[in-house]
């Protein structure tokens, strides 16, 4: 499946066999040309308790387990809805707690998620960022690489972590993404590395974002860094609560309310596929 462009393998063991050394195997199986090829592996669980619906589980191509995934919890619930479980709003279980996806249903077919994103927080601790401060906004950071210097980070977690970096041209930072993202994701002040997102403000209704994820690299979209971006540029006051995110993928639609933040998108269902050994054995 894939939302925007972040493509996932979606693994329904909510019903069905399970996959024993999830890290592994999400490695092997993402690897493009060489087996399926994905940014990332979702698995579909039965939840721990009655407060939930279903379980959610990310895996990054990596092969390291994110808290959440904004474009992934789309294309997750739409699957839900769609062949295990006809239920509207679906309450789901995430490593970073309760998210709420209210589907758009057509004739059964879901064609819009707005979800329930959870309370950002700033506090470095909740990030986390190795810092003395309460939080990390606006911090100037040294890099080594030669194309970027120093960059002025806001550090926010939406359930996983997230550095905001405002800049006036993003095409400038495309041209060197790989080594100027990657420098970031992994700084030492980051102890459990970090998603990375250069925003430009268009107006205080609209923000363009060019995304390299933790445990992945550059990906056209990233619905957890989009909703980041939003509580940041409106933190800062940038923008206003509603805002319209331009992604490579296409746009997200992200409200901040007081209970925490909200991100509406589609999702699409690309093919259903049986996998041979060969695609994550050896
Ligand atoms: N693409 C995702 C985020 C996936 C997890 C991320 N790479 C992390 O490690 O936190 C999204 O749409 O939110």
């Amino acid at each position: 499946m894939h939302a925007l462009g972040n493509d996932y393998i979606v693994i329904n063991e909510f019903d069905g066999e399970k996959v024993k050394n999830k890290e592994e195997f999400s490695k092997k199986v993402c690897r493009r040309r060489f087996s399926i090829g994905a940014d990332g592996v979702i698995f579909i669980q039965k939840p721990s308790s009655n407060n939930y619906d279903v379980k959610f589980r990310i895996f990054n191509s990596d092969g390291s387990e994110a808290e959440m995934c904004g474009n992934g919890i789309r294309c997750f619930s739409k699957y839900v809805y769609e062949r295990i479980l006809k239920k509207n709003p679906l309450k789901v279980e995430t490593k970073a707690g309760l998210r709420v996806c209210e589907l758009e249903v057509e004739d059964d077919r879901v064609k819009k998620i707005r979800v329930y994103m959870g309370k950002p927080s700033f506090k470095c601790k909740d990030i986390p960022v190795k810092s003395e401060k309460e939080e990390f906004i606006n911090e100037r950071a040294e890099l080594k690489n030669p194309y970027l210097k120093e960059v002025n980070i806001t550090a926010v977690s939406v359930g996983n972590p997230h550095a905001i970096i405002f800049v006036d041209d993003l095409e400038k930072i495309r041209e060197h993404l790989d080594v100027i993202g990657s420098e970031i994701e992994n700084l030492p002040i980051f102890p459990e590395r970090i998603n990375v997102h250069f925003v430009k403000v268009l107006n205080d209704k609209e923000i363009k974002i060019l995304t390299w994820e933790r445990g992945v690299g550059y990906t056209m979209a990233c619905g957890t860094g989009a909703t980041a971006s939003a509580v940041v540029s409106n933190r800062l006051g940038f923008t206003k609560d509603k805002v319209l995110v331009h992604l490579d993928g296409g746009d997200l639609e992200i409200e901040i309310k007081d209970d925490g933040a909200y991100m509406k998108g589609d999702a699409v269902m690309v093919y259903d596929g049986v996998m041979f050994r060969e695609a994550y054995e050896g």
